[in-house]
């Protein structure tokens, strides 16, 4: 792929912006597609995002537009940085245009139903493009801030993993690959329900023990419908797994954070999803999850409890009542051991 073509970032939210920057700060031209007209002249008028990431200043090197088919034919390498609710509408109409290509989802969600991840989406509309997941502890308002952040490029296309990481990779940005693209991308959907959890303790004022405990059970939930789904274990140890859960889960930044927020001091979904006027992929994720481990049979009292409060109408009180009252558990239990001692 050659280094002087320009990169498509798809999406003019909070993400779509920060990557726009950080690829526009790396020499690389930017074709910004979104679909508000007002936006895009903001953008190229003012080098502003005027509502997302208002406060940071874009580098010349963006252009944002409207013309979507225009910014794929110049484009090897897209960015795609829309919600999952977004993804079955913008995609098919534009399948022809992106055959071949280089296709990395940001995205952090699972269609309710069929339990797709949005890379497997990406690939059953096209099926013969270079299929990639960028995932990590990535607060968009951290990275367009320059803040030393770090996230994982996950394809089993080398030349795809080489290209993002040389677009990517900078003064602030270490871009670390991976095989793993089903693990590290279950990762990232999985923690936003977590954090949705993590913001109702900390509106409880529920102390550090507390949200240790929900972290590391969390990510024992993670991990053990990771193992049934037949993923490697081991990727919900790096950046896009606890890595992800730790940022979002103690992060009031983390707009699923927010939402749990707003829950715990009595607000109702509707209206802490409306205003927080940002996506927070944890409602939608929660509801697929919960469908497939009730499925599967897979143990996972935290989301089941996170479901029965939001749309059960069980009192957050009833259900820390019945988790903590729960049989007890071993401690790691959800890593199949053949091979290690426990005495060790
Ligand atoms: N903001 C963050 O810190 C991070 C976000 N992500 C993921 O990136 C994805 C996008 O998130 P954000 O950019 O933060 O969301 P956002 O809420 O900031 O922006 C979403 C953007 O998508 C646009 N959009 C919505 N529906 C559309 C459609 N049908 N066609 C075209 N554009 C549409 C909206 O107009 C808006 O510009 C999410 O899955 C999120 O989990 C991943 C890493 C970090
Ligand atoms: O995925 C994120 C950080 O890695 C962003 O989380 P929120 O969508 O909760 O803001």
């Amino acid at each position: 792929m050659q280094e002087k073509q320009p990169v498509a970032v798809l999406g003019g939210g909070s993400f779509g912006t920060a990557l726009a920057k950080v690829l526009a700060e790396n020499g690389r031209e930017v074709l910004f597609w979104m679909r508000d007209s007002e936006q895009a002249q903001a953008i190229n008028l003012e080098r502003r995002n005027p509502r997302y990431l208002s406060q940071v200043a874009l580098p010349e090197g963006i252009l944002a537009t409207t013309d979507l088919r225009a910014v794929l034919l110049q484009c090897q390498l897209i960015f795609v940085a829309l919600p999952s609710s977004a993804l079955r509408s913008v995609l098919p109409p534009i399948a022809a245009s992106l055959h071949g290509k280089y296709l990395v989802s940001t995205t952090k969600g699972i269609e309710q139903h069929s339990f797709k991840l949005m890379s497997q989406i990406i690939e059953e509309v096209v099926a013969d493009a270079a299929i990639g997941v960028l995932s990590g502890p990535n607060l968009a308002g951290e990275i367009a801030a320059n803040a030393l952040t770090a996230t994982v490029i996950a394809s089993e296309d080398e030349a795809l993993c080489k290209a993002v990481q040389s677009a990517l990779h900078g003064r602030t940005l270490r871009v670390y690959a991976s095989r793993d693209r089903f693990g590290v991308e279950l990762g990232g959907a999985l923690k936003n329900v977590y954090a949705i959890i993590a913001g109702m303790a900390a509106a409880l004022d529920m102390g550090e023990n507390t949200k240790s405990m929900l972290i590391t059970r969390a990510l024992a939930e993670m991990t053990r419908l990771a193992v049934h789904l037949g993923a490697n274990p081991m990727t919900f140890l790096g950046l896009a797994g606890v890595g992800d859960l730790i940022v979002t889960c103690t992060s009031p930044k983390s707009r699923n954070f927010q939402v749990g927020y707003a829950l715990g001091q009595g607000t109702t979904l509707e209206q802490a999803v409306s205003e927080l006027g940002q996506v927070a992929e944890g409602v939608n994720t929660l509801k697929a999850l919960k469908e497939k481990a009730d499925e599967l049979g897979v143990y996972m009292p935290l989301v089941a409890g996170l479901f029965a409060v939001i749309f059960q109408g069980m009192t957050l009180q009833q259900v820390i009542a019945q988790l903590m009252s729960g049989e007890a558990k071993s401690d790691v239990d959800f890593i199949p051991t053949q091979g290690f001692s426990d005495h060790v």
